[in-house]
């Protein structure tokens, strides 16, 4: 892992444009983009920038389920928001929470074999989970429908009414599905990421902290601020 520790996050989004603007150099053309507060700087340095991406194609992790994209929790709306309203791939794909379980996992699974991921960018849960895939979730796991756990519901309440309204399922990307991208960068930011962190690159690869699978990926990049590694050894 190559680990990239920055002074704030804006400095981040400036360390995650350059990394995206590597890859469209280096002829990447499919891009894994996560949701979440992390990475708005990076998408906020690549919508202001010059980058031509029109010919490139975009697919996100996850998805609350039951959650319309008009709703301005869904992931679908805060990606229209913060990224594709700004400056727009040829196509973007998320997933539709309003989808049948079964036929939305077989579809997404398709859309990514299809088009195989470069460049996957994550944000990492305060359990370790990355994209929706919750502690114990397998390491080969494939598209999937998911529960939520308390502690990802909790931590998401922020952005809904009360907590009750957060939704139960998602849709994600399994970890292997993710494991598959040719590239990753995981952006973590704030002391409340710290101990995931140092979980991540320290501790052992266990499905108790999907994010330590990570250390087996051959292309992994992190950029941190300096309170999320305040718990790495080095
Ligand atoms: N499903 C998302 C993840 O993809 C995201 O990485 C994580 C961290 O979010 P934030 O970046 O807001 O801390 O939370 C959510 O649960």
């Amino acid at each position: 892992m190559k680990i990239n520790i920055v002074k704030d996050s804006k400095a981040a989004g400036q360390a995650g444009y350059e990394l995206f603007k590597e890859q469209l150099e280096n002829g990447s053309t499919v891009f894994g983009l996560a949701t979440g507060s992390t990475p708005i700087s990076t998408y906020d340095a690549i919508t202001a920038s010059d980058l031509d991406f029109s010919n490139c194609i975009s697919i996100n992790l996850d998805e609350y389920a039951g959650l319309p994209d008009t709703h301005e929790q869904s992931y679908r709306y805060s990606m229209n928001q913060h990224f594709f309203s700004k400056k727009p791939f040829k196509e973007s794909y998320v997933p539709n929470g309003m989808n049948d379980a079964d036929a939305e996992i077989v579809r997404y699974e398709k859309i990514i074999a299809e088009n195989p991921v470069d460049f996957q960018i994550l944000g990492l849960g305060q359990n370790g989970h990355i994209g929706f895939n919750e502690p114990g979730t397998a390491f080969d796991s494939r598209t999937h429908k998911v529960t939520l756990t308390e502690s990802t519901i909790a931590a998401n309440a922020r952005f809904f009414d009360n907590e009750n309204d957060v939704p139960k399922f998602a849709y994600s990307m399994g970890i292997g599905t993710i494991m598959d991208a040719k590239s990753i960068l995981l952006e973590a930011f704030g002391e409340n990421k710290a101990e995931a962190v140092q979980k991540m690159v320290e501790g052992p690869v266990t499905e108790d902290l999907p994010a330590s699978i990570l250390q087996r990926h051959p292309n992994v990049t992190l950029i941190l601020d300096e309170a999320a590694a305040s718990k790495l050894s080095k």
